[in-house]
C-alpha cells in the first residue's frame, strides 16, 4: 500500500512564520521596540551549530532580533550563570534558549533554575513545568507543543484517543505527555523497561516516538490507520561513501505502508520545534511589554 498521508511539517512551519511576523511587526508598532531572543550555545558541537545557525536566522525573518551568544567549551558554570543573570535583565530580550546538551562540567538543572520563568521560552523551567501540569497559563516545550499542532491540524479532536508517547524525557516525553492529556487523550508512556513494546504501540491511534534510537519503530507495530509522529532526528551513514543522513526512530518505509499519517525526518517535527520557539517568544514579549494578546492569536 504505502499509502499515508505524509504530514508536511515544513509547511505548516512556514504558514506559523507567516502568521509569527505578522504579530511581530505589530508588537514593534505598539511596543516601540522588535522582540528579542537570545540564544546561547556552549561548545563547537556541529549539529548544535547548525540549529542555532537555523534560529537565529528565521528570528530575523521573522522581524524579531536575535542575540546570539557562542562561548568556549571551557567556560565556567559561574560565567554562564552571570550571562543568563544579563540576559534576565535586559529587557531587550523577552526570549532565553540555552541550547542543551551543555558541558559535563556545567549543571544544567542550574542553569534553567536562573533563567527567568517568563523568559523560558524553552518551557524547561521548573516553574513552566508546574503550570503546565497543573493547566496554567506558561510556556509550553516547543517540540511537544508542534507535535499538538500538527496531530490538531490533522485530526481535529483529540478526545478519546488512545496515545502511545514513547520516551520519557523532561523537554520531549514528558510535556507531550501532558499536553495529550489535556486534549483527552488516553495516554501511555513507553520507555526502555516497557514489557511488550509492540504490542503497546499496536493499541495507539496516534504514536509519539522520541526515544533516540534510528529507525527503531516498525511498520507492524502500528494499528492500521494510526497517527505517527516523529520526533526523531538521528545521524546515520548514508548508502553513498563517507556522508551521512538524517533519520527518525520511525522505520518510514514499513510504518507508512500501515499509517494513516506520517511526520517525515527532515521536514516534519524538526522546523515544527523551530517556529514555536518563534510563537513561544512573541507571546513572551507580549506579555513582558504588557500588551494584550488574545488567546487563540496564534
Ligand atoms: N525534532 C526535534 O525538534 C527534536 C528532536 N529530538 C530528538 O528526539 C529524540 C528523543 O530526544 P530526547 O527525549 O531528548 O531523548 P532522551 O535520550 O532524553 O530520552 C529518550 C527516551 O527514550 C527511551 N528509550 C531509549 N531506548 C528505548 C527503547 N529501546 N525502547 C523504548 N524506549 C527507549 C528512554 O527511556 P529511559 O527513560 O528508560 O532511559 C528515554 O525515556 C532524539 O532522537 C532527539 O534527537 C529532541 C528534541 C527536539
Ligand atoms: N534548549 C534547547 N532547546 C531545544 O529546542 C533544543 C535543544 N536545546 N537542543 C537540541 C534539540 C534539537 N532541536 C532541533 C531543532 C530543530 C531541528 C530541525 O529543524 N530539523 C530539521 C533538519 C535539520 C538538519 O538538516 O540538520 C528537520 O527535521 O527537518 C531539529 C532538532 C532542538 N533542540
Amino acid at each position: 500500500m504505502g499509502d499515508a498521508a505524509i504530514i508536511d511539517g515544513k509547511a505548516f512551519a512556514e504558514d506559523l512564520r507567516a502568521r509569527i511576523a505578522d504579530l511581530a511587526a505589530r508588537f514593534e508598532e505598539t511596543a516601540g521596540r522588535k522582540a528579542g531572543l537570545a540564544v546561547v550555545l556552549v561548545g563547537e558541537d556541529p549539529a548544535s551549530q547548525v540549529y542555532v545557525r537555523n534560529k537565529g536566522r528565521q528570528t530575523v525573518a521573522c522581524g524579531m532580533e536575535s542575540f546570539e551568544h557562542k562561548l568556549p567549551a571551557e567556560t565556567s558554570e559561574a560565567d554562564l550563570l552571570a550571562l543568563v543573570e544579563r540576559l534576565n535583565s535586559d529587557p531587550a530580550v523577552d526570549g532565553i534558549l540555552v541550547q542543551l546538551p551543555l558541558p559535563a562540567h556545567i549543571n544544567e538543572q542550574k542553569v534553567i533554575a536562573t533563567i527567568n520563568p517568563d523568559k523560558d521560552v524553552d518551557g524547561f523551567h521548573v516553574v513552566n513545568v508546574g503550570r503546565l501540569a497543573t493547566g496554567l497559563p506558561g510556556f509550553v516545550p516547543c517540540t511537544p507543543l508542534g507535535c499538538v499542532m500538527l496531530l490538531k491540524d490533522r485530526l481535529g479532536s483529540l478526545s478519546g484517543l488512545d496515545a502511545v508517547v514513547i520516551g520519557r524525557s523532561n523537554i520531549v516525553g514528558k510535556p507531550m505527555a501532558q499536553l495529550l492529556t489535556a486534549e483527552s487523550c488516553t495516554v501511555t508512556i513507553a520507555h526502555s523497561r516497557t514489557k511488550n513494546l509492540p504490542e503497546v504501540v499496536r493499541r495507539a491511534d496516534i504514536v509519539v516516538a522520541a526515544v533516540g534510537r534510528p529507525e527503531m519503530v516498525k511498520g507492524d507495530w502500528i494499528k492500521p490507520g494510526a497517527t505517527v509522529i516523529d520526533v526523531g532526528i538521528n545521524r546515520v551513514p548514508s548508502a553513498e561513501e563517507g556522508k551521512s543522513k538524517l533519520v527518525g526512530d520511525v522505520d518510514f518505509a514499513s510504518a507508512s505502508e500501515v499509517a494513516g499519517a506520517i511526520t517525515p525526518v527532515p521536514g516534519g517535527v524538526g522546523p515544527m520545534t523551530i517556529a514555536v520557539l518563534l510563537r513561544n517568544t512573541i507571546v513572551a514579549a507580549h506579555r513582558n511589554a504588557g500588551i494584550a494578546l488574545a488567546e487563540d492569536a496564534i
